[in-house]
């Protein structure tokens, strides 16, 4: 019997990952949905590759081309936020969520809804809305499966574990793009330099995300929401080498490493041959070869996203939603040239404050909508606090 899979966010780093691993085994998967945005070209090729039922794009204005490339395949094309969901909706044993952005929340809840095995890179469905995830799959027999490295690291070092055995989680930093370069430097670093991950290969906005350490941030409070640990057992390490992902230590001391190459087809093949471990295309490390692993403790001045994490997951609530949403526009404004690296971490702290003191965040009930409205204003009020600040 043929899984029955999709894949939101197909044309993108991970999609595509995920497509490598699912096209060597043809026999074994039917695909389902495959969704994309603006890739049309690629969205067509691997609709037609892995002859899916449907394909979707987010985007309204390119349904007629996605429709031309798939005239007389027999795969049906659909476009817009409702026919991503109605993808969602469609039976399927095992989901990948790995759209960019807030935008892979509904669609995963959606998934979730239909009790599917969902296997989640988008790290902003937790970190913005965490406990509705982990609720949303409680009430409906669902699996959530973590798909970020350092996230799949941990819950293979749980596996046969009792969590309240658990004195403290480590996930490792790669220090990003500007990891040695001067502090004085990086308020001119420019998007293309903070585009170049050093360790791994990986869309724009994470790469980005990975210079700044909000990457890390949101991974800190992925932690905490899919794990269920409180915040102060929760770290974070420099580890320049990208090969060990996270460690678990243990209440006897022990603490147990994930180690393996930087290659995410490890985590989502773990994600899709689970329970089961299959053989996965990718590289055997060489110890002797690599003969040393370094590890420093991050500079506050250097990454003040996490200090905001730490806030973040003190506060609780819609905090998370606040803190993506200011974060997601921040990007906007660096990639489009309209405020320095350094900016951010500045406008997304402003932003927090600022809804913190406004709103009741931390008290909030987490629903699609609340997060929605509060993601709407804090994008508003990060680009209103960008307009005044610019000199
Ligand atoms: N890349 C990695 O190694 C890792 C990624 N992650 C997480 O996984 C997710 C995906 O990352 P990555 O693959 O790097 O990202 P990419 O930018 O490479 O791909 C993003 C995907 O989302 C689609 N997309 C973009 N905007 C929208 C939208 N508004 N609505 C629906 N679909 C949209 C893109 O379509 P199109 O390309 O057609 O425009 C593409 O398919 C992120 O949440 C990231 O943080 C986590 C760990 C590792
Ligand atoms: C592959 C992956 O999971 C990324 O989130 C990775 O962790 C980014 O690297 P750093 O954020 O450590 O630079
Ligand atoms: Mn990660």
């Amino acid at each position: 019997m043929r899984r029955r899979i999709s894949i939101f966010g197909a044309t993108g780093s991970i999609g595509q990952s995920t497509l490598d691993l699912v096209r060597r085994r043809p026999d074994d998967f039917h695909v389902v949905a495959l969704t994309g945005a603006r890739n049309i070209a690629q969205l067509i090729q691997d609709a037609k590759a892995v002859r899916a039922e449907v394909a979707v794009t987010s985007d309204p204005s390119r349904l007629a081309e996605l429709r031309d490339g798939l005239a007389g395949t027999g795969i049906a094309a659909a476009a817009g936020d409702a026919a991503l969901i109605e993808a969602a909706a469609r039976p399927a044993d095992w989901v990948m969520s790995a759209i960019v952005g807030v935008a892979g929340l509904a669609p995963g809840l959606e998934a979730l809804r239909h009790g599917t095995t969902l296997a989640l890179a988008n790290k902003e469905s937790l970190v913005t809305a965490g406990p509705l995830l982990m609720q949303t799959a409680r009430e409906h027999g669902a699996t959530i499966l973590p798909v970020d490295s350092e996230h799949s690291a941990v819950f293979q070092a749980l596996i046969g574990e009792d969590i309240r055995a658990v004195e403290r989680i480590i996930i490792t930093a790669s220090g990003g793009a500007f990891r040695d370069r001067p502090l004085s430097d990086l308020d001119h670093v420019s998007v293309a330099e903070a585009s170049q991950h050093p360790n791994w290969n990986m869309g724009q906005r994470i790469t980005i995300d990975s210079a700044t350490m909000f990457n890390k941030a949101m991974e800190l409070i992925e932690t905490k929401e899919f794990f269920e640990v409180g915040p102060d057992r929760i770290e974070t390490i420099v580890h320049p080498e990208s090969l060990i992902h996270a460690l678990v230590g243990f209440n006897d001391g022990a603490l147990m490493a994930h180690v393996g190459p930087p290659d995410m087809r490890h985590a989502i093949g773990f994600a899709l041959n689970w329970p089961e471990r299959r053989t996965l295309p990718v590289e055997r490390l060489d110890l002797a070869k690599i003969g040393q692993l370094n590890f420093r403790a991050p500079d506050p001045a250097r990454y003040p996203a996490l200090g905001l994490a730490s806030r973040v997951m003190h506060e609780g609530g819609l905090t998370g939603a606040v803190f993506n949403a200011a974060k997601e526009q921040a990007l906007d404004l660096f990639i489009a040239g309209q405020c320095r690296f350094t900016d951010m971490a500045r406008m997304v702290d402003r932003t927090v404050d600022v809804m913190l003191t406004r709103h009741r965040l931390q008290n909030a009930t987490i629903t699609l909508d609340n997060v929605r409205d509060v993601d709407a204003e804090a994008r508003a009020r990060t680009c209103e606090d960008r307009a005044n600040t610019k000199g």
